[in-house]
């Protein structure tokens, strides 16, 4: 179906509009039992279209004002990288399609936008090939002008070069851009610096920069500032965008939260509370970035908090604050006197939440394999990975630890 009227996703931010984005579709759906941890390969556009629906409707009504299409990861190389094999039972080009007519369908319950997505390939990793890894990228815009998307959105790069090649292909079918890297304030993994990687997205024609995922709220906020200031340095403009991790990750190195041991099944502790989403907001509106978002562990509810702190500058509540009266006032209806004199804004927005883990610290030890740029770890392959494979790279880990190599586990087929 065609886009709404009120698409435009540039004349909304250039009359100053603040843009929500959604959450984060692949850790959402991976803790419902609809995406697998490990490939995060989004074909469950395909195999459980409902479940994807759902929950794009539930960030709509949480007041996204973007429905991202579920395309994470859906380049062919990555749908049969490591012996996946999504590629094979589906094809990128169905995995793609699914999931702009899921988004569109649920946008036009609300009239959002859609954005379809890209993101870093294996591709890149293996070969840092300009050529190959624009065809991945050109193969899935095919799909995307197909389906008339409102604007793109490439995001999740740790390499501006790579970044800057999506670009220059996604403008080549004239869409408008947003381009996201997944970096902090160090910069990409070349030691690029925020600054520049802005510099040369917008150079090579984005219209929207920012990033998205790997970092928390605070630490998102600062990159993108360090964006503004390059760009600013450089006499360029760009509107900002910001999608961080729904979890707090001071911790985390250049990396990001890959390397945190906790990645990705023991995260629960570090997620963000709606009252940190609020700040986070109001953070993000305060520095100038009119395109908010989440990304991995943002839940509906964390963007419907979004959606709440900036109510007044929208101009509306969103339909999910039909139950959820701000700042904890449906507390006024509870029947325990001590519950209801947590009412109030200054009782949640000044809450220090326990964890209620005594074992736990506060903070954990990244993982230092020290493999960034171009490592030969890094390059990917169509097969499976093997058991000794596994065993191999335990036994490296535990080398990097210091630990005694007799304490590595022995695995057997099926990782037991
Ligand atoms: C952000 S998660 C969905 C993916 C993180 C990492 N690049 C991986 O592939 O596991
Ligand atoms: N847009 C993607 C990003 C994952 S890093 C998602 O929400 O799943
Ligand atoms: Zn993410």
């Amino acid at each position: 179906m065609a886009p709404t009227k009120k698409a435009n996703i540039l004349d909304r931010l250039n009359n100053g509009e603040v843009i929500i984005g959604d959450g984060g579709y692949v850790f959402a759906l991976e803790k419902r039992g609809y995406v697998k941890a490990g490939p995060w390969t989004p074909e469950a556009t395909v195999e459980y279209p409902d479940a994807v629906k759902q929950l794009a409707r539930e960030f709509l009504r949480a007041g996204s004002d973007v429905m991202q299409a579920f395309t994470f990861y859906a380049s062919d190389d990555k749908l049969e990288n490591r012996g996946n094999k999504a590629q094979e039972t589906h094809s990128g080009r169905k995995i793609n399609d699914a999931a702009c007519k899921i988004a569109r369908d649920v946008a036009n319950e609300g009239d959002a936008m859609v954005a379809g997505g890209v993101c870093q390939t294996p591709t890149y990793l293996t070969t840092q090939d300009e050529g190959k890894v624009r065809e991945e990228f050109r193969k899935q815009m095919e799909v995307f002008v197909d389906n008339q998307v409102d604007f793109m959105i490439a995001e999740y790069f740790e390499h501006v070069e790579e970044a800057v090649w999506a670009v220059k292909c996604l403008k080549e079918f004239n869409v408008t851009v947003a381009a996201n890297l997944c970096i902090g304030p160090e910069g990409d993994l070349h030691g690029v610096t925020p600054g520049d990687c802005a510099v040369q997205l917008v150079n090579a024609g984005a219209e929207i920069v920012g990033v998205n995922c790997h970092f928390d709220p605070p630490t998102c906020i600062e990159t993108v500032r360090l964006m503004k200031q390059g760009l600013e340095k450089a006499g360029l403009s760009a509107h900002l965008m910001v999608q961080p991790l729904g979890f707090m990750t001071p911790d985390c190195g250049k990396q990001g939260f890959i390397d945190l041991p906790e990645f990705p099944f023991g995260l629960e502790p570090r997620i963000i509370t709606r009252w940190d989403a609020h700040k986070f907001a109001r953070d993000a509106y305060d520095a100038g970035v009119r395109y908010i978002g989440g990304c991995c562990g943002f839940e509906p509810y964390h963007i419907r908090a979004v959606a709440e702190e900036l109510a007044k500058e929208r101009g509306h509540n969103p339909a999910g604050s039909e139950k959820h009266d701000s700042w904890g006032q449906g507390l006024y209806l509870h029947t325990k006197p001590w519950v209801r004199a947590r009412a109030h804004r200054e009782y949640w927005e000044n809450l220090k939440p326990s964890s209620g883990r005594p074992f736990c610290s506060a903070l954990s030890t990244p993982s230092q394999w020290g493999v960034t740029a171009g490592d030969e770890l890094l390059k990917q392959q169509k097969g499976e990975t093997s058991c000794e494979e596994i065993n191999k790279l335990a036994q490296h880990s535990c080398k990097i630890k210091q630990i005694e190599s007799t304490e590595v586990p022995t695995l057997t087929e099926g990782g037991h």
